[in-house]
């Protein structure tokens, strides 16, 4: 039988966007959200990550887990991101562990790395440096995801996701974007590599003001296509030298 892929946040943006495209790579999914879920074809779990019994239920037959869910906010306060980023990020991945899942692929995010000065090609592998409560919370899963690998055996790839979003958002964007289309792409080079022990792995996409090396990635079979210069004149062009630059985190290192 099919083992499949368990997505955890599966009703959020990035959820949504796997729902839709992983299939097309030939896999069969199971959705996870504490909020509502409705699929025509795969079965739909509502429940708290942070719920051992929801993700025991979750776990079964599973041969992989992508594991999104959580605030996503780098301005949260520890009431809102210890329960569902690190209480939660535990619990997914002891229970992958106790039912024998081979692979979790686990959203970290650039702000993992966000008080890295802005340079060219920082790789991925660069050391955590977070910029908020929110970035700990995400070194904190590549901590575990780290752990699992050399403890357990388990395959673990952490996306240092740059800015997720049909276009990119802001002039920092056309640096950091992650369009739909290589975000699925990135999943499922994840999900099938034979080569994956652990790794971190830029989250972004063929930008040609890219800051980030794409060398892990590519090393898991991972080739972005998209390129948010083609949206650069939708956005207003900042200097160089603009604060918003100076570090990996843009902003959020003053916030
Ligand atoms: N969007 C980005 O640009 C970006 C960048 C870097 C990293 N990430 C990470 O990717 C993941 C998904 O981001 P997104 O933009 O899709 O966020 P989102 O808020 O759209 O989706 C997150 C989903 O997780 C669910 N969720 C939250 N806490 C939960 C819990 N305790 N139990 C069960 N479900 C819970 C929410 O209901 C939501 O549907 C997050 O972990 C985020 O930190 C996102
Ligand atoms: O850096 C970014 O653009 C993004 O980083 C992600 O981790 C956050 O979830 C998202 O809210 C930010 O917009």
């Amino acid at each position: 039988m099919v083992k499949s892929v368990l997505v955890t946040g599966a009703a959020g943006r990035i959820g949504t966007c796997l729902t839709e495209g992983l299939p097309e790579y030939g896999h069969t999914l199971r959705l996870l959200d504490r909020e509502p879920l409705d699929h025509p074809a795969f079965e739909t779990i509502r429940g708290d990550v942070t719920d051992p019994e929801v993700l025991e239920r979750a776990m079964e037959g599973v041969g992989a887990v992508v594991h999104l869910a959580g605030v996503p906010s780098t301005s949260a306060p520890w009431e809102r991101v210890m329960p569902a980023n690190i209480e939660g990020t535990y619990q997914v991945f002891e229970a992958a562990r106790r039912a024998g899942v081979e692979r979790v692929v686990f959203a970290s995010s650039n702000h993992a790395a966000g008080f890295v000065r802005r340079q060219e090609s920082v790789p991925a592998d660069v050391a955590v440096a977070p910029d908020s409560l929110y970035g700990v919370s995400k070194a904190f899963g590549e901590a575990l995801g780290r752990f699992y690998t050399d403890r357990y055996g388990m395959r673990v790839a952490a996306l240092r996701i740059g800015t997720f979003a049909p276009r990119p958002p802001l002039p920092r964007a056309l640096s950091t974007w992650l369009s739909p289309g290589d975000m699925v792409r990135l999943a499922h080079a994840c999900l099938t590599s034979p080569d994956l022990t652990y790794a971190a792995v830029w989250g972004v996409s063929a930008n040609t003001r890219n800051w980030w090396d794409h060398a892990a990635g590519r090393a898991l079979g991972y080739e972005p296509q998209d390129d948010a210069e083609a949206y650069a004149s939708e956005l207003p062009e900042l200097s160089p030298d603009d604060p918003e630059y100076a570090w990996l985190g843009g902003r959020v290192v003053e916030a």
